[in-house]
């Protein structure tokens, strides 16, 4: 289900007020997260001659298109913060500063603003004003080393690490427990979300477990990289995938069963020498029958063996239907419905398109106190933009 009005029912965020200045992809998921939640984010943007944003994942937000590296943009973007909960910046460091918008002006003329600085590296550091992706955050925490098969380079899994799990969504749990806390103490502050430390914090599991003997081997021949047979995903007769997670005995016994095979006839589940061999036996029975064919022997069982389910197919498969796992937006478009799901006051996410740049320019500054001939004169100054949504639309 997704919103149909403005005036949704009260969710846990409703009332936050958030700036989130116009970046690339990490920044945007912190905003969009905040925005399906019920705060109400305006995404700064540059002025642009492209009426549609480059950020795909602008669901619920409102775009204000203002130019700051002009003073009046600044000193525009200064009055907003003053009313504001929440500023997400998604620059490298001292671009801020070198706005004359540094945390220090910002919290002066707001000391209950809650300044979130997502970047790649932190504020600090040798590599802090160098420019970087996904890739090389996840390089540089470490983790990336971990990921990726037998005899094969590391692997990065698309941007989803460092980008969405280590920035966007860490970002959004700090700037949530920064509100949590400035509920009793009433001062913002500063959170310096880097995508290093971020995905670093996530693998921490990786690190604690160190010593259990399950990382003991290289890359890709562990229990959860890829060496197990019974952790491991296999295709199928119709090119499709299955995957297989059964670790404990219990659930390796009753995948055992849906093989056909006989445990008594096998080496011990966690004969390491024996996986390779192993995971060419279950290949080879896996390539016998469809998906679908060993989704009718799975389903409902222990055997911890799901699909490997494409986005062609992922809304549409029974469980995701029942749960209604995944909405569609007044354009048709398909996406995951927010998570968690909160039993009293849940995400009720935007189902209207993603907004133009400068779609709500005016509105915002209004409601920001800017008289109309304040607005004209910005925009004569080409200090602000008005997008419209093209007439055919
Ligand atoms: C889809 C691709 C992206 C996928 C995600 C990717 C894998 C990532 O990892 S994104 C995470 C990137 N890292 C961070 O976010 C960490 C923090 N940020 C940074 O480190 C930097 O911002 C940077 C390295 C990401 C970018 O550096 P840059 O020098 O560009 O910017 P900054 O130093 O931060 O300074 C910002 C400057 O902008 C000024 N500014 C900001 N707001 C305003 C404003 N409102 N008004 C005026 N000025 C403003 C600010 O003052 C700073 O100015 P100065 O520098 O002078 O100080 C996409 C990745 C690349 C895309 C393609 C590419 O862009 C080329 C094409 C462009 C075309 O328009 C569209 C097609 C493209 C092919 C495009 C397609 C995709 O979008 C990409 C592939």
């Amino acid at each position: 289900m997704c919103r149909r009005s403005q005036a949704a029912a009260a969710m846990a965020l409703s009332g936050v007020r958030v700036l989130e200045l116009a970046g690339l992809a990490p920044a945007p998921l912190c905003g969009m997260i905040l925005a399906d939640f019920g705060a109400r984010v305006v995404r700064v943007d540059r002025p642009s001659l492209s009426p549609v944003a480059s950020d795909v994942q602008g669901r619920g937000k409102l775009s204000l298109a203002l130019d700051l590296k002009r003073p009046q943009g600044a000193a525009a973007l200064r009055r907003l913060c003053r009313g504001a909960d929440v500023l997400i910046e998604p620059f490298r460091h001292g671009v801020m500063e070198k706005l004359g918008l540094g945390p220090e002006v910002l919290l002066q003329e707001n000391p209950s603003l809650i300044y979130a600085r997502l970047t790649g590296f932190g504020q600090t550091g040798k590599y802090a004003k160098s420019a970087g992706h996904d890739i090389n955050y996840l390089a540089l925490s470490g983790v990336l080393s971990k990921l990726g098969r037998k005899d094969e380079n590391p692997y990065a899994p698309v941007n989803l690490l460092a980008d969405f799990a280590g920035g966007g969504v860490m970002c959004a749990l700090g700037i949530v427990i920064a509100l949590y806390e400035r509920a009793t103490s009433g001062r913002g502050q500063i959170i310096d979300a880097s995508m290093v430390e971020g995905v670093a914090y996530l693998s921490s599991f990786l690190w604690k477990s160190q010593n259990v003997g399950i990382w003991s081997r290289p890359r890709g021949e562990n229990l959860l990289d890829g060496g197990a047979p019974f952790y491991e995903i296999y295709r199928t007769s119709d090119g499709k995938f299955m995957a297989v997670g059964a670790l404990e005995p219990q659930f390796y016994e009753q995948l055992i069963k849906g093989l056909g095979l006989d445990s008594n006839e096998l080496p011990i589940q966690s004969s390491f020498s024996d996986w390779p061999e192993m995971k060419k036996k279950f290949a080879s029975i896996f390539a016998q029958k469809t998906q679908a064919e060993w989704c009718s022997i799975f389903d409902g069982t222990d055997a911890c063996v799901t699909p490997v389910l494409s986005f062609d197919d992922v809304a549409s498969h029974q469980h995701n239907k029942q749960r209604r796992s995944f909405i569609k937006n007044d354009q048709g478009e398909i996406s995951p419905r927010p998570a968690p799901l909160l039993s009293r006051t849940p995400a009720v996410p935007s189902c209207k398109r993603d907004p133009f740049i400068g779609e709500h320019t005016e509105e915002i500054l209004l409601e920001n106190g800017f008289t109309k001939q304040e607005i004209a004169k910005l925009h004569s100054d080409k200090i602000i933009g008005f997008g419209k949504p093209k007439a055919n639309l």
